[in-house]
């Protein structure tokens, strides 16, 4: 099926049911064939007890003619039945009933692993895990009852291999490779055993790999010589080495120290390109500093709305220029349930927008839904509360966008408002996104922050808050400083809804001026 699993932890709980499902299932096939198994073994254990007496007594057998009788009846009616019994596939039914479920439930694909993996591997880049925490289950210093397996140590290590990220190919051999030669694994383990030895190979084949190309020569030998001893049998190692050989004939076998993972932090997190930026303000390293915070204003909003004096809104201001405020506490717990109701069934894999259409991008690993406003009078309800945080005509804003994302779910830094014209095709007359509203409508355990990283600003969600910030300068170019993105989530299922506010009504809310473009820090 076309359903993807990974990118959404609300779609994932669902498998659990389906899950469920299936292994009543299984219980029931073990439960038919047992019967049958058991009935046969009792058939075998008379017949052989027979066929024991005949043979003992020889020919003196048939001087009964009852047991001439007695043979010839075990070997025509009596086997007979016993093969049709041997022959009926029991459990045919309870088969055809998972193929049904097989047929009409959406099934996780294979490639569903490398998203998943992918996923994982973004956690531990972005917040400088460490592979032997996150291999016995510890994610960002909370311990979780799962460890993985060498097996999927492995398939970790592969996949970053792929990937050409060579320090996280390092850190997960060397992990499986240590689960590998661990005594109380393999006995947990059997079928690990079996493969044992072909694992190793593929190992350290990963390893020499990955020590070769961080540089560490002395190690990328030694590792290759362990190999080549190992299977001496396959060619291909053989010549792996040699190529290493021939490769390095002239150099130095120097020894890198490669027990870190991860890059070594830059000195100043500041000038730093923009990926890097964007994950050291996921990560809570890169943030305002404390006079940089001093300006800012905290306090009741209620100048926009009259109605506002007897429930102000608690605004918090994150930054001055631009404007990026956090409102607290403007969604119930009830208009939340009623809102998931709405979408949760509903959503797909989210997509980005690009030139030839949307398309799906590892960039935005998440599913969304759009709704009409008109869908729910809550939807209106919550417009007239945007209307009130940002004194921004609603009229000319998109769909509801609900959005939930998965395993290592996170939407890298981007900007909201479109840079091509030919992106705006769609609703030019309503012009480019002048403003967001990102409704938080749960908290998230662990990770998945909003980044801002021109801004240091990290928002953490929690159920009901809202942020708010302009997307364009007063005279309508976008703003280059609002760069931003979703975290990756460590831990937790986070559900957003995005409001974004087009700017061709807005001209008696925000007019439009010329205000500079005050971008120092902007790429
Ligand atoms: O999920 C988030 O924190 C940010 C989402 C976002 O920026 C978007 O959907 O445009
Ligand atoms: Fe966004």
């Amino acid at each position: 099926g076309n359903t993807e699993f990974f990118s959404s932890v609300h779609q994932m709980s669902k498998l659990v049911q389906l899950e469920s499902v299936l292994l009543q299932q299984m219980q029931k096939y073990i439960k038919i064939n047992e019967n049958k198994l058991d009935f046969l073994k009792d058939r075998l254990a008379m017949l052989e007890r027979d066929n024991r007496e005949a043979l003992e007594e020889g020919l003196n057998y048939f001087d009964s003619p009852l047991n001439k009788y007695y043979l010839t009846k075990r070997l025509t009616v009596d086997w007979a039945r016993i093969e049709n019994i041997m022959q009926h596939e029991s459990g045919k039914k309870t088969l055809n009933r998972i193929a049904k479920y097989e047929s009409t439930n959406h099934y996780p694909e294979n490639s569903e692993l490398d998203g998943a993996i992918a996923g994982f591997l973004r956690i531990q880049e972005v917040y400088r895990l460490k592979t032997a925490d996150m291999a016995q289950g510890i994610l960002d210093g909370v311990k979780y009852n799962i460890s993985l397996d060498a097996r999927l140590c492995l398939d970790i290590a592969k996949y970053a291999a792929k990937e050409n990220n060579m320090r996280f190919t390092h850190s997960w051999a060397l992990e499986a490779l240590k689960r590998l030669q661990d005594p109380a694994e393999v006995s947990n383990n059997p079928t690990a055993v079996l493969a044992e030895k072909l694992e190793v190979a593929e190992i350290l084949e990963l390893l020499a790999t990955s020590k070769k190309n961080l540089g560490d020569l002395k190690g990328a030998n030694q590792t290759y010589a362990e190999l080549v001893q190992l299977r001496p049998d396959i060619e291909n190692y053989t010549r792996e080495y040699l190529v290493f050989l021939k490769e390095n004939v002239h150099k130095e076998y120097v020894s890198v120290d490669l027990s870190d993972e991860h890059e070594p932090l830059p000195a100043d997190l500041h000038s730093t390109d923009q990926f890097t930026r964007y994950k050291h303000t996921c990560n809570g390293l890169l943030k305002q500093s404390p006079s940089e915070e001093r300006e800012l204003r905290c306090g009741y909003l209620t100048e926009t709305d009259p109605f506002l004096l007897l429930a102000p809104l608690k605004a918090e201001e994150l930054n001055h220029h631009p404007l990026l405020v956090l409102y607290h506490d403007v969604l119930s717990d009830a208009e939340i349930e009623i809102m998931k109701g709405l979408s949760d069934n509903r959503i797909v894999r989210a997509t980005v927008a690009g030139i030839n259409g949307s398309v799906v991008s590892e960039l935005r690993t998440s599913q969304f839904v759009f709704m009409p406003r008109t869908a729910h009078k809550l939807l209106e309800a919550i417009d007239v509360r945007a209307e009130q945080m940002t004194d921004l005509n609603m009229e000319y804003s998109e769909d509801h966008q609900f959005q939930n994302y998965g395993i290592g779910g996170h939407y890298g830094q981007h900007y909201d408002w479109f840079q091509s014209e030919d992106l705006l095709i769609s609703s030019r007359e309503m012009g480019n996104r002048i403003a967001t509203v990102l409704f938080y409508l749960t908290d998230v355990e662990q990770g998945g922050g909003t980044a801002f990283p021109f801004l240091k600003r990290l928002l953490m969600p929690k159920k009901g808050d809202a942020a708010f910030w302009y997307n364009l300068h007063a005279d309508g170019v976008g703003d280059l400083r609002n760069l931003h993105g979703g975290c990756p989530i460590i831990v937790g299922s986070k559900w957003v809804l995005n409001r974004w506010i087009r700017e061709n009504i807005q001209s008696d809310r925000r007019p439009c001026e010329l205000w500079p473009d005050s971008c120092r820090d902007c790429a």
